[in-house]
C-alpha cells in the first residue's frame, strides 16, 4: 500500500476511453510515469506529483472534496456531479453530446411531452434540470450503462445518453428528440490545491501539447508585393515571422495555422503566388 505524500495529486481515469487519452497527454507533456499492471497509484518521475487512477465519474467529487487536487474527466460528468470545481483546460478530445432519445416510430415530439413518463439514464441530475426548464417532471430510472436497451426492456419510455457517432442509437432503432448539451474531456481543479505553483506548471505543460495538436507550422516564400494579402490568409497565433531572401523580390514567412485549415490555406497561398510551401507538425509549444 503506497503512502501518499503531500505531493500534488492528479486523478486519472483508471479504465475506459478517457484513460488512454489522459495518460498519453501527460507523457507528451513530459510528465513521465509508469503504471504497474492494474495499479491505482504512480509517481511522476522527477516532479513532486502523485497520480491516482480512479473511476472517471468519481473524479469531479474527489476533486471537490480535496482528496485529489486536479483530475481528468468528462465535462458531462462534472455537470452531473453538480460540484463546485473549476475547469482549467478543455482538451479538445472525447467530444460527445447528451441527448434525449425516443424510438424511431415514437410520436413524442418535444421534451414537454415527457411529463409523467419514465426516463432511463446515467445522468438523472442533468436530465431532471433540463426537463424542469421545459415544464416536464419525469420518473428517473438511474442506470450505469447499456441505457439504449431499456425501452425494449420495458423499463422506460425514453432515454438520455451520450451520443458520439450515433451508431448505438441506430442499432437500437432510436432517434434524437432533443440535445441537452455538448461535452468534452476536461482538466478540473479545486480552489485549494496542495501545491498551487506545481498546478500552474502542469497546466502550462499540458497547454503546450494541446495547442500544438491543433496547429501546424507553415513556411512559404511569397512575392513581396503579395505579402499583405498572404498575411490576411495566415495571420498566425500572434503574428507571422517574416524573413528576407537573397532574391529581394521575395519574402519568407513562418506562421502557425490551424491544422484542419492547412490544405485550404495552402491552396489560397498558391493562388497568391506563394512557392516552397511546407507544413511541419508541432509536437509541443510555448506561446
Ligand atoms: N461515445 C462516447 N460514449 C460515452 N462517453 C464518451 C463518448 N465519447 C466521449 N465520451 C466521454 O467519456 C466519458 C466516459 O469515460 P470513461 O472513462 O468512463 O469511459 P467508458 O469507455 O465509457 O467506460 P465504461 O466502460 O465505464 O463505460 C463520458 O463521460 C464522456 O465524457
Ligand atoms: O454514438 P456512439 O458512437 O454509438 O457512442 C455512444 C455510446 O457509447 C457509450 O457507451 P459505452 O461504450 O461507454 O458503453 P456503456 O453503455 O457500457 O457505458 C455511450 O453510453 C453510448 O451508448
Ligand atoms: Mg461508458
Amino acid at each position: 500500500m503506497p503512502v501518499l505524500s503531500n505531493n500534488l495529486r492528479i486523478g486519472l481515469p483508471s479504465k475506459g476511453r478517457l484513460s488512454e487519452i489522459s495518460g498519453e497527454l501527460l507523457l507528451q507533456a513530459g510528465l513521465n510515469f509508469r503504471r504497474q499492471n492494474r495499479g491505482l497509484f504512480a509517481k511522476v518521475s522527477g516532479l513532486p506529483i502523485d497520480l491516482i487512477f480512479l473511476r472517471t465519474d468519481d473524479i469531479p467529487t474527489l476533486v471537490h472534496e480535496g482528496a485529489i487536487d486536479m483530475g481528468f474527466t468528462g465535462s458531462d460528468l462534472v455537470e452531473e456531479a453538480n460540484v463546485d470545481v473549476s475547469t482549467r483546460m478543455r482538451l479538445g478530445v472525447g467530444k460527445c453530446r447528451l441527448a434525449i432519445c425516443v424510438p424511431d416510430d415514437s410520436d413524442i415530439r418535444s421534451a414537454r411531452q415527457l411529463d409523467g413518463k419514465r426516463i432511463a439514464t446515467s445522468f438523472p441530475n442533468v436530465t431532471k434540470a433540463y426537463l424542469g426548464q421545459h415544464n416536464a417532471l419525469a420518473h428517473m430510472v438511474a442506470l450505469s450503462g447499456s441505457v439504449e436497451v431499456m425501452i425494449q426492456l420495458g423499463v422506460a419510455d425514453a432515454i438520455v445518453d451520450l451520443v458520439e457517432t450515433g451508431s448505438t442509437l441506430a442499432a437500437n432503432r432510436l432517434k434524437i428528440l432533443e440535445e441537452i448539451g455538448s461535452y468534452e474531456t476536461v482538466l478540473i481543479q479545486n480552489d485549494r490545491p496542495r501545491d498551487p505553483e506545481m498546478v500552474e506548471r502542469v497546466v502550462r505543460r499540458l497547454e503546450g501539447v494541446v495547442i500544438a495538436r491543433d496547429y501546424s507550422l507553415l513556411e512559404y516564400n511569397i512575392p513581396a508585393a503579395k505579402l499583405v494579402d498572404a498575411e490576411k490568409v495566415t495571420p498566425g497565433f500572434n503574428s507571422p515571422t517574416i524573413g528576407t531572401l537573397e532574391d529581394d523580390s521575395l519574402r519568407s514567412v513562418r506562421v502557425m495555422v490551424r491544422r484542419k485549415e492547412v490544405i485550404d490555406v495552402m491552396e489560397k497561398l498558391e493562388r497568391l503566388g506563394a512557392s516552397a510551401i511546407f507544413q511541419t507538425t508541432i509536437s509541443n509549444c510555448r506561446l
